[in-house]
């Protein structure tokens, strides 16, 4: 079904670009230097926002391909897949655009799951998170991944957990992650041979 049928209203946002206002910034202030927020970031031409349908023209696949495997995703893919997890909902796949050139520089997501545990709470997880290597080192991988860490508090998850590589530990460490002893172990079962183009994450 095309994009313009679906949605109408909303720009063709896969969430509420509302849910990313008034967030906690004050609560990780200390880990931000200078302090940015998503409604601040820092430049007039970055925009944090939810994904929406047209970022395939706008290389969101070239830059999850730095992160992991991605594969050869047609339009008509890429557009199921969106429609599809706005239909399941607790999808907040967030972006940083740099407007000048419409180009995708950031993305992380946050998934949450509805749970019966701790009072029908919900749990927030933080995929996908990647930074345009030509971007880092300016903060933006602190500032998106926080926007969706904040956005989790706002949506009154109970927690938010990830799994990351061993040299990534500090990145994570430096805006407020943790690891908990004897409670941070990630296993694994892979039901699909990783292709040679690239590893798996
Ligand atoms: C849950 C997951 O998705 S895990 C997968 C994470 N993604 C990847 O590995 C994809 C490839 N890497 C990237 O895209 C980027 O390097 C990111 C997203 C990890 C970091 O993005 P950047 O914009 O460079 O991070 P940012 O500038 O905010 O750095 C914040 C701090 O973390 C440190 N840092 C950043 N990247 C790394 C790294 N790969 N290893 C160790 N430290 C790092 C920085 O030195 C900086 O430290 P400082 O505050 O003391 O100066």
């Amino acid at each position: 079904m095309g994009a313009s049928k679906k949605n109408p209203q909303s720009g063709n946002y896969l969430y509420n670009p509302a849910l990313l206002q008034n967030l906690d910034w004050e609560s990780v202030r200390g880990y931000l230097n200078p302090f940015i927020t998503n409604e601040n970031p820092g430049e007039p031409w970055l925009l944090v926002r939810p994904l929406q349908l047209e970022d395939y023209d706008k290389g969101l696949l070239q830059i999850l391909s730095q992160l992991t495997t991605v594969g050869n995703i047609p339009r008509s893919a890429f557009e199921r897949q969106f429609w599809e997890m706005m239909k399941a909902g607790g999808y907040y796949v967030t972006v940083i655009e740099d407007t000048r050139d419409r180009k995708i520089i950031g993305a992380a997501t946050l998934i949450t799951e509805y749970k019966f545990i701790h009072d029908c709470g919900l749990r927030g997880r933080l995929e996908d998170v990647v930074v345009n290597n030509t971007y880092r080192g300016k903060q933006l991988g602190k500032l998106i991944v926080l926007t969706v860490s904040l956005l989790a508090k706002k949506l009154g998850c109970y927690k938010m957990s990830l799994d990351c590589k061993d040299p990534l530990i500090p990145f994570y460490k430096g805006i407020g992650y943790k690891i908990e002893p004897g409670n941070s172990n990630s296993m694994i079962i892979r039901y699909e041979t990783p292709t040679a183009s690239g590893g798996p994450s």
